[in-house]
């Protein structure tokens, strides 16, 4: 396959000092133990829920992450799934692949392998580790980070639920320029908003603490590809083409839960009273992800705390947005391809379902680090390698990623651009202080 031989080589453990490297060794490890820290806190609670059988249950989901910690800190092979979850059998059909790759180098393993496959695989296993042993299987190891994530980030949230309740006021008043203004912002709140997952901080708290509006002038600098007036584009073409059976459809696939996930909502619910959009898509993940990934429990949770909050404006989001899923304007959906190692190129082979649905929508937003790693292969490529090339044919709809970087790959910059960051800040990739908000028409 020739095409395959032309794209760079996969971020990889085996880059001493790279974040691949350094986040396999470090950071994974930090993220188990918490989880098994997690698990130890709640023993109490798993007894009175269900008395012996859920004390040694946890005691099992311990013992399988702490063989995993090990297997993970020494190097050892990646082990197929021994479970009978309904996506084992297309990991490792995916292990197989992976070792084809290697060429006989060795069985696939933790620092050898590609860094985007061994990071998922290990949030693959500590889903298994729940929920192949009942009656604790439902629970969620991350659940209360995102939660307080979420309280952490109480005043930001006042903060954009009371300005954007008051844009709703005079919203039908606005001309065009003053709406694509108020877009921009909201892109931005969301584009910032990825600085707030959990992954990242390996679990240390990572919550909006000012005011998320105010700053927005001043980050400007720090938004490498700036693609916002092209997204406008798309919607305002799109509403031309607009006729009375076709409506316009913007999907949201999300990253984080807490504040992020709230600047999200924020953005769907201007996207549909600017009548900008007909119709928002959101799409969740159907497991435990990347410590602070939205899952459907984490979604309708967010929308039912703003709803029961003692302020005005918080709870008048909630109930506007409850009532945006009742009447069917916002969907929310998941789909297991968003938890496999599979970058997005291999989507219409492995999930033509999910693809063929994302090609009725009118733009994909892509939230975050790990979509947009996902987009790109999670290469080594050239920063001025064009987004499309990147893409490698992944191309449903137009698309959008909204991401704050945070792992060492970066496409689609002007030439000199990255080097040029480079050479003052060699943190520029990883440090979260940059953004992107880069376009892709589709073909
Ligand atoms: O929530 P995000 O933006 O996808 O980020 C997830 C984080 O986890 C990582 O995938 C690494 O562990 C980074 O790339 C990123 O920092
Ligand atoms: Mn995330």
């Amino acid at each position: 396959m020739a095409a395959v031989a032309a794209l760079p080589v996969s971020l990889s453990g085996r880059f001493k000092g790279s974040f691949a490297y350094f986040t396999i060794k470090d950071r994974l490890p930090q993220i188990l133990t918490r989880v098994i820290d997690t698990l130890h806190r709640h023993k109490n609670e798993f007894f009175e829920e269900h008395g012996e059988k859920g004390v040694e249950a946890e005691k099992r989901a311990i013992s399988f992450l702490s063989k995993l910690r090990n297997e993970l800190q020494t190097d050892k092979p990646v082990t197929p799934l021994e479970d009978e979850l309904p996506d084992a059998a297309l990991w490792n059909q995916y292990l197989d692949y992976q070792r084809n790759l290697s060429n006989g180098n060795g069985e696939p393993s933790w620092f050898q392998s590609p860094w985007l496959f061994v990071e998922c695989y290990m949030y693959r296993r500590i889903h298994a580790a729940l929920a192949q042993n009942p009656p604790i299987d439902n629970f969620d190891v991350f659940k209360e980070g995102k939660a307080q994530n979420f309280f952490e980030s109480q005043e930001a949230v006042i903060a954009l639920c009371t300005y954007f309740q008051d844009l709703l006021k005079n919203i039908k008043d606005l001309d065009e320029k003053q709406l694509k203004e108020e877009l921009f912002k909201l892109l931005q709140v969301s584009l910032w908003g990825n600085k707030c997952d959990l992954s990242f901080s390996a679990g240390e708290d990572s919550s909006q603490k000012s005011s998320p509006l105010q700053s927005l002038e001043n980050l400007i600098p720090y938004v490498l590809v700036n693609d916002m007036e092209k997204l406008w584009s798309v919607l305002v073409n799109a509403k031309k083409n607009d006729t009375e059976n076709s409506k316009v459809r913007v999907d949201i696939i999300l990253d984080n839960a807490g504040f992020e996930l709230l600047s999200d909502l924020v953005l769907a619910d201007f996207l549909l009273s600017s009548k900008l959009a007909d119709e928002v898509h959101f799409h969740g993940k159907s497991i435990p992800w990347y410590v602070s990934d939205t899952t459907k429990h984490d979604f309708n949770w967010t929308i039912k705390q703003l709803q029961s909050a003692n302020h005005k404006w918080m709870s008048k989001c909630g109930i506007n947005w409850e009532g945006n899923l009742k009447t069917g304007v916002w969907v929310y959906c998941d789909h297991m391809f968003w938890t496999l190692p599979h970058d997005f190129s291999r989507m219409a082979e492995v999930a033509p379902d999910l693809y063929a649905d994302l090609q009725k929508s009118n733009l994909l937003l892509f939230k975050g680090d790990l979509n947009y790693r996902k987009l790109t292969g999670d290469r080594k490529w050239e920063y001025s390698v064009p987004f499309h090339q990147a893409l490698n044919k992944f191309h449903p709809a137009p698309l959008c990623s909204l991401r704050t970087l945070k792992s060492d790959t970066q496409v689609g910059l002007k030439p000199g651009q990255g080097e040029q960051i480079q050479a003052s800040e060699p943190e520029w990739m990883i440090s979260g202080k940059y953004g992107i908000v880069q376009f892709d028409a589709a073909l």
